[in-house]
């Protein structure tokens, strides 16, 4: 099954002045009143795995209130290897430790990765683009510390060829050379996001088929360049980006930013061929969710060769019946799992007999 989370402890931590929690191999049921900390719990194990948080929250929001650091920290075990992670918080910064050494948040996933699936997601398919280009991206920065950098160094190029827009009268040759490290970082971004796109479509495609019994869901990757990425590789894009930024300029100069590049690009579902942002129900919207949440799963195992820990934050009591059916046959096979719950009752027994429950009402 590879590492596993054993325990975690958390100290000062959001709503906990200290916390211990041990996990079982399979599925752990954090159940608990409303704010009593399951998704602070279960954002912990995240920023511990993935290192970072789904909330984007600033270090200082961490720290318990009243308090000046905060510390959260989990033993990994399996396969006869042990590794402490561990994440220290002040109001500036986060530092992170593994097995005693400082580390880098893009250090953590080589240990092991997650996939999250909370309330927010189920709107995935309708909510706006840059949601879902951070879904793709956080996961390839959990997959590829390589894919990370390439992230940073293109976001920053945008940051600053922006400021650049934006000023009253920019240097033209200063924005041609913005132009080429733009083009150039966007393009390697593009390669990488994209084969990242199309492994996990492959397997959207089946676990969609088999959730939804046989209805076919497609998804593209809607390029802001105007091209189809499939096959090109990064000269043929830089290119491509390049050509793009020159037909922009005077629109780019009107509008005070960059108006093409990977900061723009969007995926779209089809289910049976037709848009399922449109066209599909809220059932079938979910279940698109829930398959990739699914594919994120199967990628990690193939390009890890660890099955990542998968954190359940409140969704079981948003699925109808069949979903919940579904989830519940795709965490009984080999997957640690962390689920939060107001309610045992969304569990079925046989899952409640097999799955550790911690009662987190104190
Ligand atoms: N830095 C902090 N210091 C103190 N309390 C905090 C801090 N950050 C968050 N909290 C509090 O932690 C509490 C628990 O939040 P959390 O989101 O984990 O609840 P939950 O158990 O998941 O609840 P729900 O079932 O409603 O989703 C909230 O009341 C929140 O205000």
């Amino acid at each position: 099954m590879g590492l596993l989370v054993r325990s975690l402890v958390l100290r000062n931590w959001r709503n906990f002045e200290e916390k211990s929690i041990d996990f079982s191999d399979g599925m752990t049921i954090l159940c608990g009143h409303n704010a009593v900390g399951k998704t602070n719990t279960v954002e912990a194990l995240q920023i511990l795995t993935a290192g970072f948080s789904f909330r984007k929250p600033k270090p200082s929001q961490l720290i318990r209130e009243d308090a000046a650091s905060a510390k959260i920290s989990a033993r990994l075990e399996g396969d006869g290897r042990v590794i402490d992670v561990a994440c220290e918080v002040d109001s500036k910064r986060r530092h992170f430790m593994r097995n005693g050494k400082k580390c880098t948040s893009q250090d953590l996933p080589e240990s092991l990765m997650s996939v999250l699936f909370n309330p927010d997601d189920l709107s995935f398919v309708k909510r706006g683009a840059s949601y879902r280009r951070d879904e793709l991206d956080g996961f390839g920065r959990q997959a590829n510390r390589g894919y990370g950098k390439v992230f940073s160094a293109y976001q920053r190029s945008v940051e600053q060829r922006n400021r650049l827009l934006k000023e009253d009268c920019p240097d033209l040759a200063l924005l041609d050379a913005w132009d080429a490290s733009v083009a150039l970082g966007g393009a390697a971004l593009l390669v990488a996001r994209y084969r990242l796109f199309e492994r996990l479509r492959t397997h959207l495609r089946a676990i969609y088929q088999e959730i939804s019994e046989g209805e076919q869901v497609d998804c593209t990757y809607e390029s802001s360049l105007g091209i189809d990425l499939a096959g090109r590789g990064r000269d043929e894009v830089c290119e491509a980006f390049a050509a793009k930024l020159c037909e922009m300029r005077s629109a780019e100069l009107r509008r005070q930013q960059t108006l093409v590049g990977p900061q723009r690009d969007d995926l779209a579902f089809t289910i049976n061929g037709r848009d399922a942002r449109a066209f599909g129900s809220q059932g079938q919207q979910r279940s698109i969710v829930l398959a990739w949440k699914m594919a994120e799963v199967e990628l990690s195992r193939e390009l890890s060769g660890e099955t990542p820990l998968l954190l359940l934050d409140d969704v079981m009591s948003e699925l109808d019946e069949g979903r919940r059916g579904a989830m519940t046959r795709f965490v009984q096979g080999s997957i640690q799992t962390v689920v939060t719950t107001t309610n045992l009752g969304y569990f079925p027994q046989e899952l409640l007999d097999a799955a550790k429950t911690v009662i987190m009402d104190e």
